[in-house]
């Protein structure tokens, strides 16, 4: 598969994911750098506080021997001789300021790590979010098309949360281990090289133990991620179509299939826990064994002498400092298991943050892009040809001219293409062949944002945010007044509902405008457009969805929003675009007809058969019509 082949196939996310390579390496390079003095000071910090830990047994040791059993001298390491007292008072109470001496710097260090990590994950991953936002938003509509809204919503939410879990935790964990083995391994070796050897075997043991730990852990947390996706996807899919779930009296169809999903979790978890619960304990034994070994071999050496083939001499104190050291390795390398299962899940979510930025674009600005200004509205469709990524033809030489004003509609059996036509227009996809100009400028060639802006697109299933319906209106213009507001309202008929409304235009319409009706929520949408004031109006099926009252009010708007501007009306109910200057008869991707009502009727072809059903002058449409709409049909399936 070529690239470019590979850049337009429906599983392109996917693809993009599979080609990235260290991605927290390059989401470090281009996030991280900006913010890498507080990763240095989280990081000296941490490394600081976790060596003040170890102040506290070295400090005990040599106390222990100076002071109480008086068995050597008086010594720290790093410090010249010269410097400490004499008496073993002053001695006690320098130990006891350097013990408090200790604490309190492993506080304020722990406080400062704290602050300087979260700053950097947060401000991360503050700037990967919107960044990926972002360009999530320029991304094509045919990756929306076939990628699942859950999974590209986990990109932003768990994904980004994992990424700043290992950058928090992860790294400042890594640094505790890091400070922690090397620390306690010098001061064992400065206390007593040959018994350190001993206790620090235990040291490659559970690394290595951790290596296979994550080598086969690996395959399962990669099932795991998996399943825990389809669950997001099952959730996503059956809270979204609650109403065709209830109204279906689907419940117990969707319960069978969340359970199964449920499952594959719970099994997916098990898997990950069964080596879990083999690894946490193995790593608990394995550092308790080197305690137990340290103890006994300690042991032995302080009571009868050096033991096996050990000479020298080990102190009390020594031996002090050897069992609470030892001690201290367990918490830290026990994490280890938790800093590879952070890491996993930090590099799987890079991996799928920069698939993500990795989509290619291929709807976006040309270089030399000109601004569409001053718009007078005509458009041409030459010899158009389309197919959606991975699909069939869906239009074949779509020819046509809409002269500036006029009205053109689009008709013709379901499947035919129509929406995809005036989708082309304002470039949610780039045609595969020929060209649509505007004003005699291909549409390939101008700035989307000033295309977007000069046509006015109101879809079939009108969508509204979440918010007041004024919020809505203002959409269409970020600047318009409340004065501006209301006129659009009044001109799309639907100021009087609204006022109508207890709180009028500070009304919330709910999730997609759920709590207005179809056709309360298509008049916002006019309203909407109306505000935008474009020279071009899409108006795709705008009066599919209501009564013939509530359209008769529609198409008062209807007609005030497409006075003077050329419009492109699809429509299935014909009455409704009559009166357009020209329509057109769509059938499997082609325009099979072409003229104005009066004479298409003429014509009497699939025009005017349509007619003839839809005023109830012909009962029955010819078979030859049925068979055509049936293979249609089947090819589209
Ligand atoms: N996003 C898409 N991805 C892939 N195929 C699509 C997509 N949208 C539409 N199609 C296919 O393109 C063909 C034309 O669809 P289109 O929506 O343009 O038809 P239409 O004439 O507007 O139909 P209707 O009157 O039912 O709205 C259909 O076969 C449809 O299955």
């Amino acid at each position: 598969m070529s690239t470019s082949d590979e850049d337009r196939n429906e599983r392109v996310f996917e693809t993009c994911q599979k080609r990235v390579t260290s991605p927290l390496l390059r989401l470090f390079r281009k996030y991280g750098r900006p913010e890498a003095g507080w990763l240095v000071v989280g990081l000296l910090a941490s490394l600081g506080a976790h060596s003040a830990t170890l102040v506290t047994p070295l400090v005990l040791g040599t106390t222990i021997d100076a002071v109480f059993t008086g068995t050597s001298a008086y010594r720290l390491p790093l410090v010249p001789v010269a410097w400490l007292p004499s008496e073993p008072t002053g001695q006690f109470w320098l130990s006891a300021g350097l013990v408090a001496a200790s604490l309190l710097m492993t506080a304020v260090l722990t406080w400062l790590r704290g602050v300087a990590m979260n700053v950097f994950a947060y401000k991360m991953l503050y700037e990967i979010r919107t960044d990926a936002y972002e360009r999530l938003q320029r991304l094509d509509m045919s990756f929306f098309d076939n990628t699942q809204t859950g999974e590209i919503m986990s990109v932003l939410d768990n994904d980004a949360s994992n990424l700043e879990t290992f950058l928090d935790n992860g790294l400042s964990q890594s640094t505790r281990i890091f400070a922690v083995v090397i620390g306690i391994s010098a001061v064992l070796f400065h206390t007593n090289a040959q018994l350190a050897m001993i206790t620090l075997l235990a040291v490659p043991l559970l690394l290595a133990f951790t290596w296979w730990f994550m080598r086969v852990v690996e395959p399962r947390y990669a099932t795991l991620r998996s399943v825990i996706g389809n669950l997001n996807t099952q959730i996503e899919n059956g809270i979204s179509g609650i109403q065709l779930v209830k109204t279906a009296n689907t419940e117990l169809h969707e319960n069978e299939k969340m359970q199964a999903v449920s499952r594959d979790v719970f099994e997916a978890r098990v898997a990950v826990s069964k080596l879990a619960f083999i690894y946490r304990p193995g790593m608990k034994l394995l550092t308790g064994t080197a305690l137990l070994t340290t103890f006994i071999v300690g042991g032995i050496w302080v009571f009868a002498g050096p033991p096996f083939v050990f000479s020298g001499e080990l102190s009390v104190g020594d031996f002090v400092v050897f069992v609470l050291l030892t001690q201290q390795l367990t918490a830290p390398l026990s994490q280890l298991s938790n800093i590879v299962d952070w890491y996993e899940n930090a590099r799987a979510s890079g991996k799928r943050i920069c698939g993500l930025f990795d989509v290619p674009i291929r709807v976006r600005d040309s270089p030399d892009a000109t601004v569409l200004d001053a718009v007078d509205g005509r458009i041409d469709y030459e010899d158009v040809r389309f197919a959606y990524p991975g699909g069939e033809q869906v239009l074949d030489g779509i020819d046509f001219t809409a002269e500036t004003g006029e009205t053109v509609a689009l008709v013709g059996p379901t499947g035919a293409g129509k929406s995809t036509v005036a989708k082309l227009l304002v470039r949610l996809h780039d045609v595969n062949g020929g060209t649509i100009r505007i004003d005699g400028q291909d549409v390939e060639g101008v700035d989307l944002a000033s295309l977007r802006s000069a046509v006015g697109y109101v879809s079939q299933g009108t969508v509204l945010f979440d918010g007041t319906i004024a919020e809505n209106i203002q959409y269409g213009r970020f600047d318009a007044t409340d004065r501006e507001i209301r006129d659009a309202a009044r001109a799309a008929q639907a100021h009087e509902f609204v006022e109508r409304l207890s709180a009028g235009y500070e009304t919330q319409v709910g999730e997609r405008g759920v709590k207005l009706s179809g056709g309360q929520r298509q008049r916002i949408a006019l309203a909407r457009v109306i505000l935008q004031d474009p020279a071009i109006v899409v108006l795709d099926e705008a009066t599919a969805r209501v009564d013939t009252e509530t359209e008769a009010l529609i198409q008062k708007s209807l007609d005030r929003l497409t006075a003077n501007r050329t419009t492109i009306a699809i429509a299935h109910r014909l009455s409704t675009i009559k009166d357009a200057d020209k329509i057109l008869v769509l059938d499997d991707g082609q325009i099979v007809e072409r003229g104005t009502h009066q004479s298409l009727l003429t014509e009497d072809g699939l025009y005017a058969n349509l007619w003839g059903v839809q005023a109830g002058e012909i009962e029955a449409l010819p078979d030859e019509f049925f068979e055509r709409a049936a293979e249609s049909w089947i090819t589209h399936e």
